[in-house]
């Protein structure tokens, strides 16, 4: 589904994330960890094709524009007068456009997500009506709509309640078991330790990746620790020699 081939990543040429190599096979869900600064987002940009690589490329098994993202919650201009309902049928924009009065087999679409989530009473409630794990609810519902093969989350779980992480958590759980490709940012080892079965462990660099036992070791995490993470604004443009 996604292959990182020599992938450096960055920002005025200074590198944030260096010489990745390595593959998602479809169906995985994969978890990427790691130290504040240490290039998780800026890897997520880099398969979106936000951000071009410095060397090395992303071969990507879906359209770029085919990719489900969500942002980190921060991201989300919530002052937009539009409604729960309203947020959750942009997911069907692929197949309806954005404007105009959705089909009835849409709407009945957009009823199954919402009730997915549980959100069902609050179909007409605006945006900034909506608590922390509310929001994120209905993220992750318009998600579900967009049916993509590939979906990228910017820690979704961040500053959420327990009981909706645990919802949204058996969401994951239900897309990979049909197949989809995740990948998702996350902070809290615990919930990796029990849901996803793979991690990437990021600190500029790759420090390791597979099994997510393997990788959340205590030497991994230790050596994370004594690394430097973000960008050195006094470093050169990356000359290190591919592996
Ligand atoms: N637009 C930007 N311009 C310049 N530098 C940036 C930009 N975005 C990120 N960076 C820098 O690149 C480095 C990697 O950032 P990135 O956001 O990928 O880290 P992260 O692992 O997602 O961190 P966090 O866990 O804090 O969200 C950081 O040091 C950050 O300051």
């Amino acid at each position: 589904m996604l292959r990182f081939d020599n992938l450096t990543l960055g920002y005025d040429r200074h590198p944030a994330l260096h010489h990745l190599h390595g593959h998602v096979a479809p169906g995985s869900l994969l978890a990427v960890v790691g130290p504040n600064g240490g290039g998780k987002s800026t890897l997520l940009k880099g398969i979106l094709g936000q951000l071009k690589p410095l060397t090395g490329k992303v071969v990507c098994g879906v359209p770029r524009q085919a990719i489900g993202y969500l942002p980190q919650q921060s991201r989300i201009d919530r002052s937009f007068p539009i409604s729960v309902q309203e947020t959750v049928a942009m997911g069907l924009w692929r197949h309806c456009g954005l404007f105009g009065r959705l089909p009835r087999a849409q709407r009945l679409r957009v009823a199954a997500a919402l009730e997915r989530v549980g959100l069902e009473r609050l179909a007409g409630a605006n945006l900034d009506a909506l608590s922390g794990g509310q929001l994120q609810r209905a993220l992750f519902a318009r998600l579900w709509l967009q049916e993509s093969q590939l979906m990228l989350l910017d820690e979704p779980f961040s500053a959420i309640d327990n009981q909706t992480a645990e919802d949204l958590l058996d969401l994951l759980e239900e897309w990979q078991a049909q197949g989809k490709t995740v990948l998702a940012v996350l902070h809290d080892l615990e919930q990796v330790r029990h849901h996803f079965p793979e991690a990437l462990l990021l600190a500029r660099e790759c420090i390791a990746w597979g099994p997510t036992q393997t990788v959340l070791s205590a030497d991994n995490l230790n050596r994370v620790r004594t690394l430097h993470a973000g960008p050195d604004p006094e470093a050169a443009f990356c000359s290190r020699t591919p592996e």
